[in-house]
């Protein structure tokens, strides 16, 4: 079998504070993986450890890379990460920020080309965004700018998704859209997505696993009605 992902007895925190424990974990290639849990209790943190932007014990293998050895794996093209909030300082037309997910193919300033521009736009349309093509990103709303931050994701050649609560600020029409196109990258693409969410009314119908960082052993779990309510249930019963 192809894996995207393994991590073998990961352990990472800040300093005394340890919040992943002893994590072994193997996801599968294409695989859509719903990363739940309370508040603070370590899912960015998985994704900053997964990004090599923090220390760790044991063992992370992306794909056939161990971790250790890459210097900077989204610069590599291992994966690609949203994380939850990106603020950008200067206005910037939402097509040249979107056609930045073709960099590693450029740099990032560099002259895109036709084509590049041509796939900046499909983006946005496959989100759902178009009308915002020609706008001052930096004037858009949270929910607008998130869709942008989306369509860029969408461009990169990566196997690997990483994103931290990329529904945190939509409405529930584009929440469902969102999701949607996170199962078709999935599906269509066989990109493998890991994505953070406390969303947890739109995961039932969802095809792929389950992940709850709170619980004492996480451990990938199919994704049902069944275990979306249990998971539920355990959040909603225990504290942090
Ligand atoms: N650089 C840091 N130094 C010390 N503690 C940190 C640091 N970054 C995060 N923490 C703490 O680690 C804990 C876990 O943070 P993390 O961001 O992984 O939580 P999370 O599960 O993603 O939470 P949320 O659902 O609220 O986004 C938090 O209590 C946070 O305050």
């Amino acid at each position: 079998m192809h894996y995207a992902l393994r991590t073998e007895n990961l352990v990472a925190g800040y300093g005394q504070r340890v919040l992943l424990r002893n994590l072994f974990l193997t996801v599968p290639a294409p695989a859509f993986v719903a990363i739940v849990g309370h508040n603070g209790c370590g899912k960015t943190t998985l994704f900053r450890a997964l990004t090599g932007h923090l220390p760790y014990q044991g063992n992370i293998m992306l794909g056939e890379r161990e971790l250790r050895q890459v210097r900077r794996p989204a610069a590599e093209g291992l994966l690609a990460y949203l994380p939850q909030r990106t603020v950008i300082g200067f206005p910037i037309r939402v097509r040249e920020l979107v056609v930045m997910g073709r960099y590693r193919r450029h740099g990032l300033f560099s002259a895109y080309s036709a084509t590049d521009y041509q796939l900046a736009d499909a983006a946005l349309q496959k989100v759902g965004a178009a009308h915002l093509v020609e706008q001052d990103f930096t004037l858009l709303s949270g929910g607008e700018q998130q869709l942008v931050w989306l369509a860029q994701l969408s461009l990169q050649e990566a196997p690997l998704y990483l994103l931290d609560e990329p529904t945190q600020q939509l409405d529930v029409y584009y929440r469902r859209r969102v999701f949607d196109l996170m199962q078709a990258w999935v599906l269509e693409q066989g990109k493998t997505v890991l994505c953070i969410t406390h969303d947890l009314d739109n995961l039932p119908g969802l095809t792929g696993y389950l992940l709850n960082l709170s619980h004492p052993t996480p451990q990938l779990e199919p994704l049902t009605a069944t275990t979306v309510r249990a998971a539920k249930e355990f959040l909603e019963a225990s504290p942090v």
